[in-house]
Order: structure tokens, then sequence, then C-alpha cells
């Protein structure tokens, strides 16, 4: 399997490849599956210490090291490392490239295989299949079994990372000690789905899509993309965030204009845009956006969200954000409604932030020791 066509770029990914592939959700079967993924800390003679840590959408598997494209620090260099909330000294921890994903985990970009699974020199684009939350997680599965674990100290993730950890709870329940779905739900709500589809149409009508075939041309739809990051972006702030950052500070214009930026929040949005498209894919971008709107674990488990939990005995550490609006408290205080109702043992922390979605990546010291404190616990009670 050839993992890499222009006009992307070459990464030697860590990577883990099954060759009889993946059933999926939609039906079909993807043949070989590769995991892209990273490690940090070391596992224990007892196998016991593995905690996997699932990303949000736009993430990937550099947690916390330079990421191999853009130099920059790991999405979540705030609580992973020695002596922090995800404590290398203590955890081995693991992180995945989520399935449809675009640094070198099967998806869009990788080269399509046809059913025997040979390589057909293209990328997948637009014909790789839809994939679902329980796809990649079944995916992660694949690779906790080819380490060896066979029970998870710990799921721990934000956002699509935390819809992660509950369907990890959910469909493999022996294999989880604890999960910690943070700034998360068990649905991506009518909202949600609304702002992912003005994303999807920028990338759509950008003239450089071609219908998702844009890799024939060497170019990548950069304007849509970055249009879509920036509307994405403004859902990750709160209207508190954005005003203490940039107020209504403009950027020293001579004249009245609109063809440039006037405003520095304009200039933000733009930078944000423009340095995503150099590290993401338009084509996983629909793909995992899509994901996330299928997702509903109650849907999945005959209408019941308690369903996907009773029974269980996975320890559940749930965290919200005063100001996150993406995935605002009340649905944080449903899902715990839910785990209470299957007799879950279940802690819950509303998280005082201005910070809106994002607060889950950056320094809010009460989360990080409310997180690490319940996974310290954990490993306590296993003796880890
Ligand atoms: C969870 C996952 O799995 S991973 C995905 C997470 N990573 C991302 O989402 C990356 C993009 N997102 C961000 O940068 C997010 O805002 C965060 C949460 C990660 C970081 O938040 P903060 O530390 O508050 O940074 P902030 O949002 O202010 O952005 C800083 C950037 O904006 C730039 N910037 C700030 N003001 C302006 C301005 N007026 N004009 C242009 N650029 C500006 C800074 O130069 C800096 O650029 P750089 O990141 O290229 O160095
Ligand atoms: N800003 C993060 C969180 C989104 O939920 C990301 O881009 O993945």
């Amino acid at each position: 399997m050839s993992a890499h066509i222009a006009p992307f770029p070459q990464v030697d990914h860590q990577r883990a490849v099954f060759a009889d592939g993946l059933a999926l959700d939609c039906g079909m079967t993807i043949a070989p599956m590769a995991v892209a993924y990273r490690t940090y800390g070391t596992l224990n003679a007892a196998r016991s210490n593995a905690v996997l840590v699932c990303h949000a959408l736009t993430g990937d598997q550099y947690v916390a090291e330079p990421h191999p494209l853009t130099g920059k620090p790991g999405w979540w260099e705030t609580i992973l490392g020695p002596g922090k909330p995800l404590d290398t000294d203590r955890y081995f921890l693991i992180c995945a490239n989520v399935l449809g994903g675009c640094m070198g985990s099967t998806g869009p970009r990788e080269e399509m295989t046809d059913s025997a699974g040979r390589g057909l020199g293209r990328p997948w684009g637009t014909d790789f299949p839809s994939i679902t939350i329980r796809d990649m997680v079944r995916a992660q599965k694949r690779l906790v079994d080819h380490l060896g674990i066979s029970r998870l100290l710990a799921v721990v993730g934000g956002s699509m990372g935390g819809m992660q950890a509950l369907e990890w709870a959910a469909t493999f329940p022996g294999s989880v000690f604890a999960a910690a779905p943070i700034a998360t739900a068990a649905h991506h709500s009518a909202q949600n789905i609304a702002f992912n589809e003005v994303g999807r149409a920028a990338i759509q009508s950008d003239p450089a899509w071609k219908a998702g075939r844009y890799w024939e041309e060497g170019r990548v739809p950069a304007q849509g993309l970055s249009v879509a990051r920036m509307v994405a972006h403004i859902t990750y702030l709160s209207e508190q965030a954005l005003t203490r950052k940039f107020g209504r500070r403009l950027r020293g214009a001579s004249a009245l204009t609109f063809l440039e930026d006037v405003f520095e929040v304009e200039s933000y949005l733009r930078h944000q845009g423009s340095t995503f498209v150099r590290r993401f894919d338009a084509n996983s971008y629909l793909t995992i956006t899509r994901a996330m709107d299928y997702f509903d674990l109650a849907q999945e488990h005959g209408g019941d969200l308690a369903a996907a939990f009773r029974g269980t005995r996975t320890r559940f550490f749930v965290a919200s954000f005063s100001s996150d609006w993406l995935f605002p408290t009340t649905e944080s205080r449903a899902l715990v409604r839910a785990l209470n109702a299957a007799a879950a043992n279940v802690s819950f922390v509303e998280i005082e932030s201005d910070k809106g979605h994002d607060a889950f990546l950056l320094e809010e010291p009460v989360f990080h020791r409310a997180l690490g404190g319940f996974l310290a616990g954990c490993a306590d009670r296993l003796g880890v």
C-alpha cells in the first residue's frame, strides 16, 4: 500500500497495517486497513497502565510532540507529559489517527484499494466509504489488540474524542476500566450538523475541489477548506473569548474598505483558516464531519441512551465547560442522567471557563486537577 500521492505531503508515520481490513457499519470492508499512531510512556509488565487518548475532529496522533507538518507543539502538551494529568511516568499513552483521517491512517488521502486489497494508484478521495464513530473505535480496538493490551485503564477524549470514549465504553465494555468523555455529547446536535454542513458546502463550492478529485491537478481546495475552518473555529470559542482577545480592534486600514482585513478578529480567522490548509485534507474533513453528524449513541441502542451502558462496570468522568455552546453542559447532564439510569459509576464536573469549546485544549487548572485525580484514583484501584 503506497501511502502518499501528490499533492499530499510525505510523512513517515508509525503505522500498524491490518491486511484483513475492517468491516464498516456501511457494509463495506476496507482492506488493508492502516492505523497510524504514537505512544508515550512505558507499558508495564502487567499491561495494565494503557490509556487511549482519542483526538477531536482535526487533531491527530501527535499529542505531545512537534507536529510533523507545522512544527507546532502537540495539541495536548498541557495535559500529557511527566507529572501531568496524563502522566507519562505512570501511564502508557496511545493515540491513533482516526480512520478517515489524513495523518497516516486509512482515509481519503491514502491510496484506494480494490476488493482484493490491490492498490489502484490514486487516492480514495470521495470514493472513501462513509464511516461512523463506531468504525473509528473498531479500528482503534484492532490497534490496542495488536499492542497486546486486553483492557485499557482508560479512554480519554474531548469533543469528537469524547464521542469515541463513549463508543468504546458502549461497544467494548469489558476492555475499558474507565472512560473520560470531555466537552462532548451522546449525539451531534442539529446546530452542530448545520455548522458542519456550512463547512462542507464551502469546500464543495471551491472550483479547485473538482468533485473531490483535486489531486489530479496537483492542488487542493484551499479557499473552501480555509472558509470551513474559519466558520468552525468561531464555534470553538465564545463571545467572551473573542471580545477578550480582539474586541473591535482595527488592523489600521487607512481608508474604509471591505476588501481587506479591517478588524483584528478577521485577520485572526483568516490565519486560522490558512494554517489549517497546510495540515489537513479537504476530503478527510468531509468524511469525518459526516461521521460526527451520524453519531447518536441512543439510536444505536434502540433509542435508549441508558441501554448503551446498562450493566457496565466502566467508571465515567464527564466534564463540560460553562461557555461551550457547541457541546453545552446540558448535553453532558443528559449523558450523566442516562449513566445514572444505567447504574453506572459516574463523576461529573462543569468547569467555569469563558474560553468556549476549545477550553479543553487550553490551560484550565481546575479541569486538569479533576481529570488527573480521576485517572490516578482509577490507577490506584488497579494497583498501577
Ligand atoms: C483536539 C485535537 O484533537 S487537535 C486540534 C486542536 N488544534 C487546533 O484546533 C489548532 C487550531 N486551533 C487553535 O489554535 C486553538 O485556538 C487552540 C485552542 C489550539 C489554541 O488556542 P490559543 O492558545 O488561545 O491560541 P489562539 O486561538 O489565540 O491562536 C493563536 C494563533 O493566532 C494568531 N493570531 C492571533 N491574533 C491574530 C491576529 N489578529 N491576526 C492574525 N493572527 C493572529 C497567533 O499568531 C497564533 O498563530 P500560530 O498558532 O500560527 O502561532
Ligand atoms: N479545535 C478542535 C476541537 C474541535 O472539536 C479541533 O479542531 O479538533
